[in-house]
């Protein structure tokens, strides 16, 4: 299969989609491999690098994309980016549809095979092209945060472990997941007191177990986020209903709860985010704040950290990738159940559930696209 890898042109994201081991597994099978130039430049991998195992660079974004049969990006396509995908191209990517429903509309007219990362499931209903990145978001939630909470970039002026004879700071968590398990580690390392919430009992008893003694599980509720968010002076949204919107945990009249200057760090933007006054920011511009209480709310913080993200990213990508450019897609997901969840949108037509219902979509059984 041909295999294209663009250069990624959203603010700071400098994580390429695959690294020259990438490009190496999948010319050794035989498949041909287009890079554009400057791709890996951001992540530490020079052209050369590529050259040297077999792959082809390419100057423009368009000549990757008029060639390839697979497009494998990290992020979604943004508008320059749209009319580059052909009918029928498979594009492997992050593309969060519950949050925009304009890129919704623009893969269904573009007639592609929308393969979504974050929708891709394990039997175990865990989420492996997600997970390696929610483990950076989550570590780096807690690193924002505590960088927000400085008095002169407007938080609350308080150091997160506090210093012997000073009460350290209070830190929420609303998700227990793998963003939220890994915000929790890092803040509670740190000395913070952390608050971890969920929904589901089961994983708040097996959190409890594995936690450090400063982090107490409650059971998410709007009375005990009320009550925390009073105290709260780092809040971390990192609740997920895989491919469907974000819930709206905190509202905006809860706003006046809270102390000013305190920091919400909304890791889930990405599916539309967990506060109601979030909106995306980037990291040319993280924050802005209302009523007080500072928003950060990067769709992309694992981009600011490529030589972590990338190499994390890809070491779980490429089995996938290697699957799709040996069988094609539609064999592959018929083989896999994992990718087959991945699917999102299909020659014009919505084949997830979250997808279509939070855009008010036809839905199409899956079965009838792979036929
Ligand atoms: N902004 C960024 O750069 C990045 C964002 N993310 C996003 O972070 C979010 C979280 O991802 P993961 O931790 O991997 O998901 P996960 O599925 O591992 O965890 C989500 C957790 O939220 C819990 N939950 C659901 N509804 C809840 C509620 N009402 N109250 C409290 N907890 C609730 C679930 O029980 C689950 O334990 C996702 O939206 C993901 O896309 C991930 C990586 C990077
Ligand atoms: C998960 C995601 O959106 C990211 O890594 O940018
Ligand atoms: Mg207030």
């Amino acid at each position: 299969m041909i295999v294209g890898v663009p250069k990624e042109i959203k603010n700071n994201e400098n994580r390429v989609a695959l690294t020259p081991a990438g490009a190496d597994e999948l010319v050794e099978r035989g498949h041909t491999v287009y890079v554009q130039t400057g791709a890996g430049e951001n992540s530490g991998f020079t052209d050369e690098e590529y050259k040297e195992v077999g792959a082809e660079i390419l100057a423009t974004a368009k000549e990757v994309f008029d060639i390839a049969e697979m497009i494998v990006k990290v992020k979604e396509p943004i508008e320059q980016e749209y009319d580059l995908i052909k009918p029928n191209q498979l594009v492997f990517t992050y593309f969060h549809f519950a949050s925009s429903e304009e890129l919704t509309h623009a893969m269904i007219k573009s007639n592609a095979v929308c393969l979504a990362y974050e929708t891709v499931e394990r039997p175990d209903r865990s989420l492996p092209l997600l997970i390696p990145m929610s483990e950076v978001a989550g570590r780096m939630s807690v690193q924002q945060g505590a960088k927000y909470l400085e008095k002169p970039i407007k938080g609350r002026g308080i150091l997160l472990g506090g210093v012997p004879g000073v009460k350290a700071a209070n830190v929420l968590i609303l998700g227990g997941g793998i963003v939220g398990t890994h915000a929790a580690k890092m803040a509670a390392g740190l000395g913070a007191n952390v608050t971890l919430m969920d929904i589901s009992l089961p994983r708040l008893r097996q959190l409890d177990d594995i936690m450090p003694a400063n982090v107490t599980t409650v059971m998410s509720s709007r009375y005990n986020i009320i009550q925390e968010i009073k105290q709260s002076d780092l809040i971390i949204g990192a609740v997920l209903i895989p491919g469907a919107k974000a819930p709206k945990l905190i509202t905006r009249d809860m706003l006046k709860y809270m102390h000013a200057g305190t920091v919400m760090v909304d890791v889930a933007i990405d599916q539309g985010g967990c506060f109601e006054t979030s909106r995306p920011t980037t990291h040319e511009n993280p924050t802005y704040i209302i009523d007080d209480v500072v928003h950060y709310c990067v769709a992309n913080m694992p981009g600011a950290v490529p030589y972590t993200s990338t190499v994390a990213l890809t070491n779980a990508t490429l089995p996938y990738v290697i699957q799709l450019a040996n069988n094609g897609w539609r064999k592959a997901c018929k083989e896999s159940k994992d990718l087959l969840l991945g699917l999102n949108v299909v020659n014009g037509k919505v084949v997830y559930k979250g997808v279509a219902e939070a855009w008010n979509l036809p839905y199409t059984e899956v079965s009838e696209v792979l036929a």
